[in-house]
């Protein structure tokens, strides 16, 4: 069955600026489906921008395709919606109308009652409410702007969610509470999202599934990691299960190691990710539950 998002045979290639070619990665091939949280981690410069790009129609690659629900991505739409980490809220409007910009043109017929009902919900889910709401992003803190921007994007409904380091801007305490704000949202929409992040923790708190890609040139998407922590998560609640410590270890040591070791180019064409399960519990204890595999790791 195709996924609901599927990249096929990516390829995207610059000049080197000393007059060859720099081959950033090669037939990259993978899957996301609806309502999943996906998350990707790469060393910097393997890529992982040139795809999130590719994805929001703001770049072409040089050859392949992306299809999502069966179309081919060509340009920007309001069906993709993107969150960077500078925020890029627009600065002559208020909080609330940097949000009600966004519904207003996703939702033509919409009253302006609606319209701004809609957007106050999402902005109360990431904790803004009240005078706040009438202030200028240069008013507001770097925190407050991030959940005027997460908020904008959820507030638009978009197929898919792209976030590119939308964190990465925050000191480590807001971070937190974004982030916990991030999941609570989420688990309300079922929105399909795609993250790039440098946090190996934000990673196994937030996502499904983890893509990690090898060193560039001629990175590629080797693995796909199952995050076998039932949800809901909080950041304090994920590292007391069993599964916590084996999943990072894991991440760690690609990012550390086979990062490295699997880089280059790969002979007769550019496997599709293994899929990694880590799971140590042993299926207990939920009677009611489906018996987990006794599986540490399984690659097919
Ligand atoms: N327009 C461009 N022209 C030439 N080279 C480019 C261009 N854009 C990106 N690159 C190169 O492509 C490679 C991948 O860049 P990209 O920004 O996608 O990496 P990244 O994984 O997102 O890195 P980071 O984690 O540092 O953000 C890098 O070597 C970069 O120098």
């Amino acid at each position: 069955m195709k996924s609901f998002l599927s990249v096929e045979n990516l390829t995207q290639r610059y000049p080197d600026g000393a007059g060859g070619t720099l081959t950033v990665f090669e037939d990259a091939s993978f899957g996301i489906e609806k309502g999943e949280f996906v998350v990707i981690l790469g060393h910097s410069g393997c890529g992982k921008s040139t795809i999130m790009n590719i994805l929001a129609g703001l770049s072409d690659p040089s050859s392949g395709v992306v299809k999502m629900d069966g179309y081919a991505v060509s340009g920007p739409s309001l069906d993709r919606g993107v969150v960077f980490q500078n925020y890029s809220l627009l600065p002559w409007l208020s909080a609330l109308a940097n949000v009600t910009f966004g519904v207003q043109a996703r939702y033509r017929d919409w009253s302006r009652a609606r319209v701004v009902e809609e957007s106050k919900k999402y902005l109360a889910m990431v904790g803004l409410e009240g005078d706040v709401l009438n202030r200028k992003p240069a008013q507001l803190s770097g925190g407050m702007r991030q959940r005027v921007s997460i908020a904008r994007a959820f507030a638009n409904h978009p197929k898919l969610l792209l976030l590119d380091e939308p964190f990465g801007a925050l000191d480590a305490l807001t971070r937190g509470t974004i982030q916990d704000e991030l999941l609570k949202i989420w688990a309300g929409t079922e929105q399909t999202v795609f993250m790039i992040t440098h946090d190996i923790d934000e990673a196994i708190l937030l996502a499904d599934r983890i893509l990690l890609m090898t060193n560039g040139p001629f990175a590629r998407v080797a693995e796909s990691v199952e995050i076998t922590i039932p949800r809901p998560r909080t950041r304090t609640g994920i590292v007391d299960h069993p599964n916590y410590y084996a999943i990072r270890n894991h991440l760690v040591h690609f990012l550390g190691q086979r990062s490295r070791d699997l880089a280059g180019r790969v002979e007769g064409g550019t496997p599709p990710p293994e899929t990694v399960r880590l799971d140590v519990t042993g299926g207990e204890p939920d009677a009611e539950a489906e018996p987990a595999p006794r599986l540490r790791a399984v690659n097919h």
